[in-house]
């Protein structure tokens, strides 16, 4: 097992991370939380489905309650939330009650957002099941989508641990394994080099990573990037918003094709590749962009926009992004490999480019 602290404003916490690592949670929970009154896991259908009973096996304890929303983006509803709430007033949770949520990064956001709301924030710990939820899981954005933007309602609200099992990547449909790997590959752009050339140079296929060892590797070095990130911009004041690359055109794709019908790391590659277009023409960044499709390809992504979509739309919902002031739409461009910057696009640069990544399917 390896252990990775968050440290974000005053607080710390442990992201362990290995195979079959539960039972430190029952002797986390003892040790730190000894007045604990109660339990609520929530959790999917899927995830719940598999593992829900084995996982209240491993606790132990005697007061868990546990709710079971829809799977995937429906889960990140103001109802689903809404219900989630009233459950936990129903099972009478009190502030010494702990949430435990137990699946992806859509029941992640979910419930880190019940946690931070419900008598204004009781603790919460995330267990993360999927290869995505190496990013989600850490770093405290938790929030659900509105129709008219993803991620618009929520809050920071860091968790007091991450129990990251690696048992669980194994039932992963090969589309989530596709999904939580565009966030590896984001944080090895925005890094260094030597990470995304020895990831470039490992991964030749998705198949073989689980159970791999390199799967391991490749998520720690990930929750690495992102937590020397979190650490010194909890808040996304300035540095924190890099981990947003391919996300101003990603978040747009999601919320303009439907929540759900294009899972999450398949819209934020197209948005990679889309801002590696605007980077090479904004600061000549140098870059075979032509080599990184043709890896993406190999991997089973689409890096071309999905058919059918106005720009006019997605300039709209770009707009709304969290990162534009006024109706400046700013990227995430690269200079370098691993020197990001927030860059304001002028809409009618925004516009040319779509349109030709229009026409050349993704180049
Ligand atoms: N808070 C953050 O920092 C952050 C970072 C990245 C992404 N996100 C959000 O995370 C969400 C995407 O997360 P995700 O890809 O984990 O999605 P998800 O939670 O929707 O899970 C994807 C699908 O896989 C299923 N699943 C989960 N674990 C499984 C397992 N072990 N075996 C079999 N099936 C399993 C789920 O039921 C679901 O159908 C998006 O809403 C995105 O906006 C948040
Ligand atoms: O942790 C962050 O900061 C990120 O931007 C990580 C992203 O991968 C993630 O999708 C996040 O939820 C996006 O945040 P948003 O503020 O653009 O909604
Ligand atoms: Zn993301």
């Amino acid at each position: 097992m390896e252990t990775i602290t968050i440290k974000a404003g005053d607080q710390r916490y442990p992201v362990h991370v290995g195979y079959g690592i539960l039972d430190h949670l029952q002797s986390f929970l003892e040790s730190e939380y000894p007045q604990l009154t109660s339990i609520l896991i929530i959790t999917d259908e899927t995830v719940g489905e598999l593992y829900l009973e084995e996982l209240i096996h491993a606790i132990g304890y005697k007061q868990i309650y546990s709710k079971v929303v829809p799977a995937g983006e429906k889960a990140k509803t103001f109802e689903v939330y809404y219900d989630c709430l009233s459950f936990a007033l129903e099972k009478k949770l009190d502030r010494r009650s702990m949430i435990l949520s137990f699946g992806g990064g859509a029941v992640g956001d979910l419930a880190g957002f019940v946690a931070a709301s419900f008598m204004r924030g009781i603790p919460f710990i995330q267990i993360p099941t999927t290869i995505l939820a190496h990013d989600s899981a850490v770093g405290g954005k938790v929030a659900i989508n509105h129709p008219l933007g993803k991620n618009m309602i929520g809050a920071f609200y860091q968790p007091v641990g991450v129990f990251y099992d690696l048992n669980y990547l194994t039932s992963l449909p090969k589309a989530e394994v596709r999904s939580g790997f565009a966030e590896v590959i984001k944080h090895g752009l925005i890094s260094n080099h030597p990470f995304y050339d020895w990831l470039k140079e490992q991964v030749e296929s998705l198949d073989a990573t689980i159970p791999n060892p390199l799967m391991i590797e490749c998520l720690t070095k990930g929750i690495k990037v992102k937590a020397r990130i979190v650490e010194v911009d909890e808040k996304e004041a300035g540095v924190r918003a890099y981990l947003n690359f391919g996300h101003t055109l990603g978040h747009a794709i999601e919320a303009e094709v439907g929540y759900g019908k294009i899972t999450h790391g398949e819209a934020v590659a197209i948005g990679m590749v889309f801002a590696l277009q605007l980077s090479s023409q904004t600061y000549n960044f140098e870059f075979n962009t032509t080599e990184f499709i043709q890896w993406l390809k190999h991997l089973g992504y689409r890096t071309e926009l999905p058919e059918g979509l106005s720009i006019e739309r997605l300039l709209g919902r770009m707009k709304q992004d969290k990162k534009s002031y006024g109706q400046s739409v700013r990227f995430v461009l690269l200079k370098e490999m691993g020197q990001p910057i927030v860059s304001e696009v002028a809409d009618e640069f925004l516009i040319e480019n779509l349109e030709i990544f229009k026409r050349q399917g993704g180049l």
